[in-house]
């Protein structure tokens, strides 16, 4: 009796840890699906999927969200003159100040290649514009070392504030026009879209 007792007791742990190991991985999974291997933000599937959700909760509580376009300025040439690898640890240095720079609630995608997307909440016009200005600089601080070289780059920034109108189409146009007018105007910028309805 106390022989059999003892083995439905082994028995319950083993199965709870197995439980417990396949909840784990469940959530490992899930993690690897929805993030960038590279940079650890969120990737650009969940950005599709994601955004749409983010879109109707703010129009419904008329909370305020900006979405900024951030790409890395001549990252090109990064790969050209030093390498891929050197270029994938310029990313992965990206990757890892945006992931300090966010707030609990904003979120921070890689879109592909050397481009992120960023949803900041409950901001000012004005905030968004001064925080965005703080992590151009702090980007274009960060510097990979290779065989002596300082490897850095700026980068550009496009901002559209999102409106009662807006879908998903809509208000990524608008970033992103603001980013090619940030590019146009020389790189290292940020620019604040228009409202056009
Ligand atoms: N190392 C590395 N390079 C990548 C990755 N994904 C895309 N790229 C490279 O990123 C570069 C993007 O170059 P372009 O689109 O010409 O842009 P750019 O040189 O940054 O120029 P501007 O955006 O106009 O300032 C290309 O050379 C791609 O090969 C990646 O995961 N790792």
């Amino acid at each position: 009796m106390l022989i059999a007792s003892a083995g439905l007791w082994r028995w319950s742990q083993d199965y709870r840890s197995l439980l417990l190991r396949i909840n784990s991985d469940r959530l490992e999974w899930r993690a690897r699906a929805s993030h960038d291997d590279l940079t650890g933000q969120l990737n650009r599937r969940y950005f599709f999927d994601e955004l749409p959700v983010q879109i109707k909760q703010h129009q419904h509580d008329f909370r305020p969200a900006f979405l900024f376009m951030l790409d890395i300025d001549h990252f090109k040439t990064v790969n050209d003159n030093y390498g891929h690898p050197v270029g994938d640890r310029l990313l992965e240095l990206y990757g890892k100040e945006i992931n300090g720079f966010l707030r609990k609630d904003d979120l921070g995608f890689r879109l592909g290649g050397e481009e992120f997307a960023l949803v900041i909440h409950d901001a000012s016009a004005l905030t968004a514009v001064e925080a965005a200005e703080r992590l151009k600089n702090q980007l274009g601080q960060l510097s990979v070392v290779d065989n002596h070289n300082n490897i850095s780059r700026t980068c550009s920034i496009g901002i559209a504030e999102l409106q009662r109108a807006d879908d998903v189409h809509s208000w990524l146009k608008r970033a992103d026009q603001a980013l090619y007018r940030a590019k146009d105007q020389g790189r290292n910028q940020v620019v604040m879209s228009d409202y056009a309805p």
